[in-house]
């Protein structure tokens, strides 16, 4: 779907979000695009926010267990100097990351580096979640995923939350999140 970056010598930057609810399939999405990355013998640099240590600290780890090795780190000021040789720079949970990732991205893409971001478009309550809002704004791709609804069959596009906890960040698996579709997640009163 992507040309890779480097053609007739010629570096073009660009930016590409993909984004939906969880389970939706965006860190598998991203793993493919890498791993063709790679096989393009491109230099890729992925990084990860270093809170999201569910599945495994250093890993970007899929729900069907897919992975590939990641930077962990605390700020995205520590892009810039990490991904500088870089020919694509990739970051999953990118709901996590603090408001300066979008111009860190602009950035990068401008500097004529491929810059692939994965995350919640929406957080529990279905609010825009963190900095994915301004990052679709200042995209050249966007892909948004759906998951299947696990109440109904139907497309999915919210998280749906099963406990009581209000934070706006609580890691967690199925134990604490479902995919629901539209009317699922509204029967359910989440939606005023
Ligand atoms: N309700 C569901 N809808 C779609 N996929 C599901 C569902 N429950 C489990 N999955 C699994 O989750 C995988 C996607 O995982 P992943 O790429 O980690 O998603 P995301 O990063 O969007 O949370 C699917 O390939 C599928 O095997
Ligand atoms: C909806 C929502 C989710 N989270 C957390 C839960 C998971 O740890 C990640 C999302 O992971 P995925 O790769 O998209 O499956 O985010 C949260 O902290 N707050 C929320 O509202
Ligand atoms: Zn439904």
């Amino acid at each position: 779907m992507f040309i890779e970056p480097n053609i007739k010598g010629e570096r073009r930057g660009w930016i590409e979000v993909i984004c939906g609810s969880m389970f939706s399939g965006k860190t598998e999405e991203l793993i493919r695009r890498l791993k063709r990355a790679m096989i393009a013998n491109l230099k890729v640099k992925i990084f990860k926010p270093s809170m999201d240590v569910r599945f495994d600290e250093a890993k970007i780890v899929s729900h069907d267990t897919n992975s590939i090795i990641s930077t962990p780190i605390d700020h995205s000021s520590q892009i810039l100097e990490l991904a500088d040789d870089a020919d694509v720079v990739a970051l999953d949970e990118v709901q996590f990351f603090d408001d300066d990732i979008t111009e860190i991205c602009d950035e990068l893409a401008f500097r004529g580096i491929r810059v692939i971001v994965a995350g919640l478009d929406m957080d529990y309550q279905g609010k825009p979640f963190g900095p994915v809002p301004s990052l679709l704004a200042k995209a050249d791709y966007v892909t948004k995923l759906h998951a299947i609804c696990v109440q109904c069959g139907h497309i999915a596009n919210y998280s749906y939350r099963k406990t009581p906890n209000q934070e706006k960040i609580m890691l967690g698996e199925k134990d604490v999140y479902e995919p629901r579709c539209r009317r699922c997640y509204l029967l359910d009163g989440k939606i005023d």
